[in-house]
């Protein structure tokens, strides 16, 4: 004798509340009874449209996610920009020093921000849209199709649009590049990106300020200089490495990755403060030989 089916929730509402649910009795509920059109259109639409919302819920939360934060992080750029725009026309920032915070602040805030993109796959081209929108921006301005003051005036030495294009461009084209080739889940990015903003901003901001000994073989930088972009890009680098793998991104052996690190924020000194800025910008060099270094001796694992 075939065992009693259990007894059928009396309305749709009790019926969506029960635990007991399964296909078969989401299609003829008693209350549904009565009316037979309805009854086979909701036996056939609602296993579909539960099915395809299960299926969808995981994808349309990732979506969700991926599109807010990428909303929230080029709000925050465009914050950040016009937050020194405004200390500068105030005259509580200088001009070249607020090029260079906002150098460091960019590229540390950015990388701090990966962590609130999904874990899908995609999460990291949603990413890459920040410094994307920046760098066409950068460029439409840089070539004067569009004037931002706020721009020029926050990220540039001299107050001319055509320094946009070179620089901050650069800063923005390799932010692009360390998010999509190596992400958060490879130190190789992580320090390569720290070096550049980290490292290079503060050999400016301390070099400037307290830099009266010059290198002797290039006159344009100086010991404090280079001291600052190599404890400031080592420390920089040991922290954001920390960052991502206490929120699980990475695992880092410690033993290793220290001696590992000197070599690599040594490289990105040397390359630094050499007399090639007048050829290549130090945007596009130390960045490069960091990633160099730091793919020899750490591979894409932070042991
Ligand atoms: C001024 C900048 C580079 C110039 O460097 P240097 O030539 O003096 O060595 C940086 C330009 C930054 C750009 C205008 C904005 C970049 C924003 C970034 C992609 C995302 C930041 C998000 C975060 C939450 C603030
Ligand atoms: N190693 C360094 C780097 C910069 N600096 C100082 O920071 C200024 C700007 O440095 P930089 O030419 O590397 O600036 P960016 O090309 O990074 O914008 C130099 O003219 C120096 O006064 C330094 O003294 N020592």
């Amino acid at each position: 004798m075939a065992a009693a089916r259990p007894a059928l929730p009396s309305s749709p509402t009790s019926l969506l509340l029960s635990r007991s649910i399964s296909a078969p009795d989401l299609a003829v509920a008693p209350a549904l009874r009565r009316n037979r059109p309805t009854r086979w259109v909701v036996a056939a639409a609602v296993p579909a449209v539960a099915g395809a919302l299960a299926a969808s819920a995981p994808v349309g939360a990732t979506l969700l996610r991926d599109g807010g934060a990428t909303l929230l992080v080029t709000a925050g750029a465009y914050s950040l920009v016009r937050a020194f725009d405004a200390l500068t026309e105030r005259r509580l920032v200088q001009q070249s020093l607020s090029r260079k915070v906002v150098h460091v602040l960019s590229g540390v805030f950015f990388m701090a921000s990966w962590p609130l993109f999904s874990n899908s796959t995609g999460a990291r081209f949603f990413a890459a849209v920040v410094p994307f929108l920046n760098s066409v921006r950068l460029l439409t301005y840089g070539l004067g199709f569009y004037s931002d003051e706020a721009l020029v005036k926050s990220v540039t030495r001299e107050g001319k649009r055509e320094e946009l294009l070179r620089g901050p461009l650069y800063y923005v084209i390799v932010l692009l590049i360390i998010v999509l080739v190596f992400w958060r889940d490879s130190p190789i990015g992580i320090v390569s990106l720290s070096m550049m903003s980290g490292g290079d901003g503060f050999a400016d901001i301390v070099g400037r300020r307290f830099g009266s000994l010059k290198l002797p073989f290039n006159d344009k930088k100086s010991w404090v200089g280079s001291a600052a972009m190599f404890i400031s890009g080592f420390l920089l680098s040991a922290l954001m490495l920390s960052y991502f793998s206490w929120l699980g991104y990475i695992r880092v052996s410690w033993d290793q990755a220290i001696g590992k690190l000197v070599l690599v924020a040594l490289a990105a000194t040397v390359v630094e403060c050499i007399p090639v800025t007048d050829v290549v910008d130090d945007n596009i060099s130390v960045p490069l030989a960091t990633m160099l270094v730091a793919f020899l001796l750490f591979g894409n694992t932070a042991n």
